[in-house]
């Protein structure tokens, strides 16, 4: 069997590069890892650590911002000169940027029959303050979001071949909420929980994706990690030292007896992501989110729940993501000079 070819996005460090550890410890010859990072410094740094377990191991690194058109279309051509197949498209790369962690809410909410759904979603406790891009879009949004749909657009080459299945699994969140996401403001301009918004569109976007490309033997599946320890969660609480995040751990573990959504490490949040690794995509649902769960014996396993998400609103949404993409290539060619262009493909209809 020819090699598979692997690309995961936000690669460096927490659950993606977990996922990239557990993926090497169970296969280091028939795959080729692409590490897509935005800093090519932790991008070696995760590099060294993987190759320093696997020795054998094929590791690339790949320069790409997810928040950046230009960067993703530039990573993407990059991409297909590398590779003439890619089976596996990990969109991992996020941030929840500028947290606001509501204590009065939480306090509330221990204290109410709300207190399991509180800790498996974050809902009603946490709001981000969101920052906009170079490009003029909304940070969380373009880097959660928007440029994952661009870089799977530019690489519909290589993800779409007859005969030979590829997926695309997106890190989304139980986070996620129907409630934070408006189609009428899809970038969450106005709203003030971002990332919330950006998970659910990618809800969204999965399914839309499977309705356009399972004919082209293309599938996409969302997961949610759980509760992770990870730099992006230390973030939420930045003057939090980080000792008492280790003080707290008993009292978390403690926590996943009730709730199995406390993965808490990196590793085992990476759960879903490395079992669809192994599962046939065309036996997946595409209206389901495979959640990473560890029971309160440190037993990992991987959950199918239903989204609330539906078919109207999936196409919608992908709709005026098209819309989107047309406006900001039509921006980048404005500001790149023609030889610059990276002879990107440009605006497809759907
Ligand atoms: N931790 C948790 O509890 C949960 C996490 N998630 C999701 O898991 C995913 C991974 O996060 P996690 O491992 O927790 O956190 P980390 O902060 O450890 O990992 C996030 C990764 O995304 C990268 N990244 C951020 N912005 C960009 C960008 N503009 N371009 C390219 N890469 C970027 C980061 O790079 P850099 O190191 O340069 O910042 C880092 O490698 C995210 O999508 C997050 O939303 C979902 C649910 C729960
Ligand atoms: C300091 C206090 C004693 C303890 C504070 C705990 C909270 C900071 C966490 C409890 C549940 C956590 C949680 C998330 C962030 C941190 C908590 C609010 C997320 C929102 C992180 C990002 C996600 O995508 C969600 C799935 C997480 C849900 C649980």
């Amino acid at each position: 069997m020819m090699n598979k070819v692997v690309l995961v996005t936000g690669a460096n460090s927490g659950i993606g590069l977990a996922l990239c550890e557990r993926l090497l410890s169970q296969d280091t010859e028939g795959l080729q890892l692409c590490l897509a990072c935005r800093n090519m410094r932790r991008a070696q740094a995760a590099r060294s650590a993987l190759l320093a377990s696997h020795p054998t191991a094929q590791v690339a690194l790949l320069q790409m911002d997810t928040s950046n058109i230009f960067s993703v279309i530039s990573a993407a051509h990059e991409i297909k000169l590398r590779y003439c197949r890619l089976d596996y498209l990990y969109l991992n790369a996020g941030i929840m940027p500028n947290a606001q962690f509501d204590v009065k809410a939480f306090f509330k909410g221990i204290f109410s029959s709300n207190i399991i759904t509180m800790f498996a979603t974050g809902e009603g406790i946490l709001t981000q303050k969101d920052g906009v891009t170079s490009d003029g879009l909304q940070d969380v949004f373009a880097t959660n979001l928007f440029g994952h749909f661009l870089l799977i657009r530019e690489l519909e080459p290589v993800l779409c071949r007859a005969g030979q299945t590829s997926q695309l699994i997106w890190t989304s969140s139980s986070n996620a909420q129907r409630s934070a996401f408006n189609l009428d403001d899809i970038q969450h301009q106005r709203g003030t929980q971002p990332y919330s918004s950006s998970k659910y569109a990618s809800d969204l976007l999965s399914l839309a994706l499977n309705t356009l490309y399972n004919k082209q033997d293309l599938y996409s599946s969302v997961i949610c990690p759980g509760f992770v320890m990870t730099n992006l969660t230390y973030s939420i609480l930045p003057s939090f030292p980080a000792f008492l995040w280790t003080v707290l751990m008993p009292v978390f573990w403690l926590i996943r007896i009730f709730t199995n959504t406390f993965t808490l490490t990196p590793y085992n949040g990476a759960e879903a992501l490395f079992w669809l690794f192994k599962q046939k995509p065309e036996s997946l649902d595409p209206q389901a989110k495979y959640h990473s769960l560890t029971s309160g014996l440190g037993n990992n396993y991987t959950q199918p729940r239903k989204m609330d998400i539906d078919l109207e609103t999936s196409e919608a949404f992908y709709e005026k993501l098209l819309q989107l993409e047309n406006e900001v290539r039509k921006k980048l060619k404005e500001k790149q000079p023609a030889s610059q262009c990276l002879h990107s493909a440009g605006p497809r209809s759907s």
